[in-house]
């Protein structure tokens, strides 16, 4: 790695308040050391690193040689290498000298085998798993967040919470062929990633790991374990970073890999985000300029991004980067676009809000009835935080909104396809898994608590959720006309 591209370490406070929020949950109690990925941000003028991975350095190591301070967090930004295998972060292993050479020695003996693990969400493969699924979804802490003294809730409100959406999530996925797409198609692209590492000289084994349904993360891990891999690389199937999709999966994984003596060994990479790599906006900018095409006035039409919301705490009291990324992923496609003399309006909105809470704005319910106001005729619909079809392109994109957009006065309605197995995309994960690759001394392993605990630091915030929270326990548990109310008008 080129040494004059790192910036060198950062005090704490000058991080992004995410990176603060996250490292703080390692460094209770212990020394951090903190290199610049963060500073990623600021020096995209500088360089422009083709994605963000984090390496997390042992604390439990259980070589009684080691002698590196206790649960140091490693983030360093991933640089473009030629050599597979050597180390990814050489601030890191500079600062961790004395551990990387003795777990060197160690894993020199073992054969080297390198493992990666494609992280997705899931999705209920027939009707009868779309309510255990959503239990497991409204179960998770980054899903829904309740202050640490209401945790006991968590089970009960999604029980209750996956009843009452069920029969709507059923509809849902009866339109779409009775269940979702989302396994299948992650297994060909864990599949094509393989084949692709392959053709780049690295034979490399791929995972499949999903959060809320099979195969789940945890039995992935299982099988990381008996194939004895020696290095890995985590890849969450999202461009973008998000507390409530990357993190949680992430929290997920380090709570597994803490309590397992072999994974806390084992060196990991893990991806963050790659909206920004070449290879996908690249990828991006083609399938929009195809889709134009078929336009009869191609440079009439609105280019129309739609993205996953998420509630607008996790990004103002959180700090979840994802609103910023996507931003910044719509630039870069747009730019993109632009270079090739592609010069349309665009517009950035947010899809499948649920629950009472502010989700970020616009929605694209409310932007495509007031594009049709203003007398646009021809949108082209963009799925901007998926790489694979799901429910929410197949269902609420190509029905509910395409119905929409026809009722607000939009006459030509056409929409971009998810990259799935694209071949450009493909390739270009494949150089992001070569690019992230852990240095076979690194020794790994993490101990977050999770996002909802780590911004419980703050004394009044903390407060105000416990208030907020016992009424809202209060009003969900013992009130059956508020129950009815959330039937009819929010699930
Ligand atoms: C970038 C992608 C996603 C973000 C961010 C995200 C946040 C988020 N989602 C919910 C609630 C639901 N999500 C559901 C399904 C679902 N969501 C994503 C992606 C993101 N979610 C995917 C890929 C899927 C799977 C779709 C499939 O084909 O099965 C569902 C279930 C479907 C439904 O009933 O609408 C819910 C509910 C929240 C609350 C949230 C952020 C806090
Ligand atoms: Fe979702």
């Amino acid at each position: 790695m080129d040494a004059t591209s790192i910036s060198g370490v950062l005090p704490h406070t000058k991080l992004p308040k995410f990176h603060q929020n996250f490292a703080r949950s390692y460094a209770r109690g212990r020394p951090l050391t903190f290199v610049s990925c963060h500073s990623l941000e600021g020096l995209h003028g500088l360089y422009t690193p083709s994605s963000q991975a984090l390496a997390f350095f042992s604390s439990n190591s259980t070589s009684k040689r080691t002698s590196v301070p206790w649960g140091s967090y490693v983030c360093c930004p991933v640089h473009k290498r030629n050599e597979v295998g050597k180390s990814f972060c050489a601030v890191g292993v500079g600062i961790f000298g004395e551990n990387v050479v003795e777990h060197q020695s160690d894993s020199h003996t073992m054969e080297d085998k390198v493992g990666v693990l494609i992280l997705n969400l899931g999705g209920p493969e027939t009707l009868h798993d779309v309510q255990p699924f959503l239990f497991n979804l409204f179960a998770d802490p980054d899903i829904i967040r309740l202050p640490r003294l209401f945790q006991f809730l968590q089970s009960p409100l999604a029980k209750l919470i996956s009843v009452l959406r069920a029969p709507k999530s059923k509809e849902g996925y009866a339109s779409i062929g009775g269940g979702s797409p989302l396994r299948r198609i992650t297994n060909e692209q864990a599949d094509a990633l393989k084949m692709s590492l392959k053709a780049k000289n690295m034979n490399a084994n791929v995972y499949v790991g999903m959060r809320y349904w099979y195969p789940f993360i945890e039995e992935a891990v299982q099988q990381i374990k008996r194939d004895k891999i020696t290095r890995l690389v985590v890849l969450p199937l999202y461009p973008q970073f998000s507390i409530s999709t990357t993190g949680s999966s992430i929290r997920v994984l380090q709570s597994i890999f803490r309590e397992d003596a072999y994974l806390s060994r084992l060196p990991v990479s893990i991806i963050q985000s790659w909206y920004q790599r070449e290879g996908y906006v690249t990828s991006m900018a083609d399938l929009i300029q195809k889709e134009l095409e078929k336009f009869a006035k191609p440079e009439e039409v609105m280019i129309f991004f739609t993205a996953h919301g998420v509630p607008v705490s996790y990004v103002k009291d959180a700090g979840d980067p994802y609103k910023d990324q996507m931003e910044k992923c719509i630039y870069l496609i747009i730019q993109k676009l632009k270079d090739r003399g592609i010069d349309n309006d665009h517009k950035l909105a947010y899809q499948s809000r649920v629950g009472p809470v502010e989700w970020l704005k616009p929605y694209t319910d409310e932007v495509l009835v007031e594009l049709g106001q203003k007398g646009v005729k021809s949108l082209l619909a963009v799925p901007v935080s998926f790489v694979s079809e799901h429910i929410e392109t197949l269902e609420e994109i190509d029905m509910e909104y395409k119905q929409l957009a026809l009722e607000s006065g939009i006459e030509n309605w056409g929409r971009v396809p998810t990259l799935n197995c694209t071949s450009s995309f493909i390739t270009d994960l494949a150089d992001a898994v070569i690019e992230a690759l852990p240095s076979a001394s690194a020794t790994t392993f993490s101990t977050p608590r999770s996002f909802s605990e780590v911004i419980d630091h703050v004394p009044v915030r903390y407060a105000m959720k416990v208030f907020f929270g016992s009424i809202l326990a209060f009003v969900l548990l013992f009130s059956p006309r508020m129950i009815l109310a959330l039937k009819n008008h929010l699930f």
